[in-house]
This record gives structure tokens, sequence and C-alpha cells, in this order.
């Protein structure tokens, strides 16, 4: 590709969801999370357990400021002059106060690196209200964001996964009855169906994960494989996206499947949901059942992510075609926090605070 000589950018700024670094951490970070939202007390007590099992440190923020320190060597053995801060929407450090560093800096227009792949009110419209939020908080002088776009079915997102997956088989052996289980964070069955742009039809984001997860199987050469949901929260009467990976464990032992392969797809990194929820509970449950379990790495800890985010970058500087192996419409890419359409990803109707 060119190098992108004069370029219009000064910064990027890697836009995260943040996790607590220390027990005492852990309730105000939840308290952060679930303002609003409707999640019951119960709930957020059984996830703070999640999180004091593991010193009340979540590996979220150490694992985004390993990947950030693989996108700096990668911008500049690409020689591009680009710094990149980091931000979170709900833990330190909050976005608030990175783009006031920022802008402190001098810094006047900036790209949006947000770590997730997909579309959605959780997974893209709701770090657009992040970057609002933060340019309000800034006033003026408020460096312009322009958000990178979605990137689920980016061929280096998707070959990451595929070696995983193989790499999984191999190591439960051939000769065994394999079951691949794709698995992304469940959301509630009414942010599904507002998911996309209006008209469209909604659940833009299951579509996204059922279709990553058929490029990711493809790639891999498997032919049989289930989408499955993790992490569900919110008060039990309002459904959710299932089956739970936990219970279909259940189900594929029941079919006679004797080991499970495990693929996150729905994340980029290995945060506490997948090291608490998949590389504890569902191996948990899976081991009571006798399944072998294999879990695939997300693609946070892979050279092939600096190199995506580096080519989203060089691709949106250029104006190049994106590179992308599904017919979805490039989405998620606005500026200052613009929706991507009007009434898009809606957010989910709330309870009264
Ligand atoms: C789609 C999606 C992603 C993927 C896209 C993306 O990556 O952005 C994601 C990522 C994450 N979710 C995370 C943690 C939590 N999510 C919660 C709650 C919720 N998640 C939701 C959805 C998603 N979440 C929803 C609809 C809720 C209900 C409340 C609400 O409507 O907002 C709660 C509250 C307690 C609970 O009920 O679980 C916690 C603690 C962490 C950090 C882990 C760490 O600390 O390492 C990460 C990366
Ligand atoms: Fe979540």
């Amino acid at each position: 590709m060119d190098t992108v000589s004069e370029l219009p950018y000064d910064a990027v700024l890697w836009l995260s969801f943040g996790g607590p670094e220390g027990p005492d951490e852990v309730m105000p970070f939840l308290e952060n999370v679930t303002r609003g939202r409707g999640v019951p007390p119960e709930r957020l007590a059984e996830v703070a357990e999640h999180y004091h099992h593991f010193g009340g440190v979540s590996p979220i923020n150490r694992l985004n400021r390993d990947a950030i320190a693989a996108v700096r060597k990668e911008l500049a053995g690409q020689g591009l002059d680009l710094p990149v801060y980091f931000g979170n929407r709900n833990w330190r450090p909050l976005v608030e106060d990175t783009l006031a560093e920022m802008a402190a800096a001098g810094v006047r227009r900036a790209l949006v690196f947000p770590t997730s792949a997909y579309g959605g009110y959780s997974a893209c419209r709701q770090y657009d209200e992040d970057i609002v939020r933060a340019r309000i908080a800034v006033g003026k002088g408020a460096p312009e964001l322009t958000k990178l776009r979605q990137f689920f079915d980016h061929p280096l997102f998707v070959s990451a996964f595929a070696d995983g997956v193989r790499a999984a088989h191999a190591a439960l052996g051939s000769q065994r009855d394999v079951r691949t289980i794709f698995v992304a964070h469940s959301i509630p069955e009414s942010a599904d169906l507002a998911a996309g742009p209006p008209g469209s039809g909604g659940r833009r984001y299951s579509q996204q994960i059922a279709e990553a997860a058929r490029l990711v199987a493809a790639e891999a050469g498997v032919a049989d494989y289930d989408v499955v949901w993790q992490s569900r929260s919110g008060p039990p009467t309002v459904p959710w996206l299932e089956p739970d990976i936990v219970d279909h464990l259940d189900t594929v032992h029941e079919q006679g499947a004797d080991s499970v392969v495990v693929c996150p797809v729905g994340f980029v990194s290995d945060h506490l949901e997948v090291v608490w929820d998949l590389d504890n509970e569902a191996a948990e449950r899976a081991a009571e059942l006798g399944l072998g379990f294999a879990r695939v790495p997300t693609p946070n800890g892979d050279s092939r992510f600096a190199q995506l985010v580096v080519e989203l970058i060089r691709e949106h500087c250029t104006g190049a075609p994106p590179r992308a192996l599904s017919d979805f419409p490039t989405a998620g890419c606005t500026v200052n926090g613009a929706p991507c359409a009007i009434g898009c990803c809606e957010p989910p109707k709330r309870r009264a605070p």
C-alpha cells in the first residue's frame, strides 16, 4: 500500500471497556457498568465474586496495554508517526481523562479503535456514546474523534481464530468426537432485534456473530459447529440470546460428543468473562460430564491483531476498499459519536433510574 505521508490524524485513541485492578475497585467498577441498567443486586454480587476469585484484578487493562505496545511497534515499523492513547468506558484510565490529556497535548483529530469487532448497542453504539460523553466532558478544544469500522469479518481477525480452532482440535486428538462451539456475549433479545439500521430487520449482532463463526469454521476446515452465548445478565424474566454455553455442554454430551472446542469469537481478548465464564464455569461443567475441553485463544495475543489495527488505520486514511470476507455493509465508522444511521442500534429501553 502507498505510504500515508501526510496523515490527516495526529493520534489514535484505544477505547475499551475497563476493569478493576484491585479488590477495592470491584464494586465501584460494577456500579459504573450497571448504572441504570436494571441488573439485579444478586447478579452483581455474583459477578463481584468472579473478580475476587482473581484478587479483584481483571486481566483486561493489562491485555489492552500489551496490545497497545504491539500496535505502537507495528505503527513505528510501518513509518506511521501516531501516538496511541488508552481510555475506558467503565474504569481508569477513563476515556474522559484520556481525552483531556490528548487535548492538552495538542491533539486535534484522532482515530478511535474500539475493542469490539461487532455491531449492536453494547458492542458499537455504546462506544459512540462514550465518545460523545468524553467530548462533552472536555468541552472546548476537545479533539475530533473518528471511530474505526467493525472488523468481525476481516481476514486477519478470522484467520487468528481459525488457527486457534485448528490447534485446539489437534490438542484434543483427531480420533475423538469433537464438537466445535462458537460463543459470544449474550444480549437481551430486544437489543438484538434493535441491532442494525432501522428497517433492516435487526439482529445485526447475532447475524455478525453467526457470520464470523461461519468464516472461522470454513477456514479451519470444520464442517459442523454450534453458535451459543455466555455471561447473560439482567433479570431472569427478560429474554436474552440462548442457549447458554454451560447448558449447551449438557446438550452436546447427550448427543454423544466426547469433547468440545470452545471458540470465544465474540471477544478480542482473554478478559474476565473468558477466563471465568469459559475457563472456569464451562470447563468445570465439561469435566463433570467427562467432556474433553479446549478453549481457543482470542486474537489479542496474536501478532495479526496489531497488523489488523494498523491496516484499519491505513484503510481509513487512504480510502482503500475494506478487506472483508462477508457481504455485510461496512459499518461503525462515524465522527464524534454519531450513530451509523438515525436510530441504528438504539439503546434498549431502560427502567427509570
Ligand atoms: C455484547 C457485549 C460485550 C462484547 C462487546 C465489547 O467487548 O464491548 C461485552 C463485553 C464485556 N463485558 C464485560 C463485563 C461486564 N458486562 C456486564 C453486563 C453486560 N454486558 C453486556 C454485553 C456485552 N458485554 C450487556 C448487555 C450487559 C448487561 C448490562 C448492560 O446493559 O450494559 C457486566 C455487569 C455485570 C453482569 O451482569 O455481568 C460486567 C462486569 C467486560 C469486561 C470483562 C473484564 O473485566 O475483564 C467486557 C469486555
Ligand atoms: Fe458485558
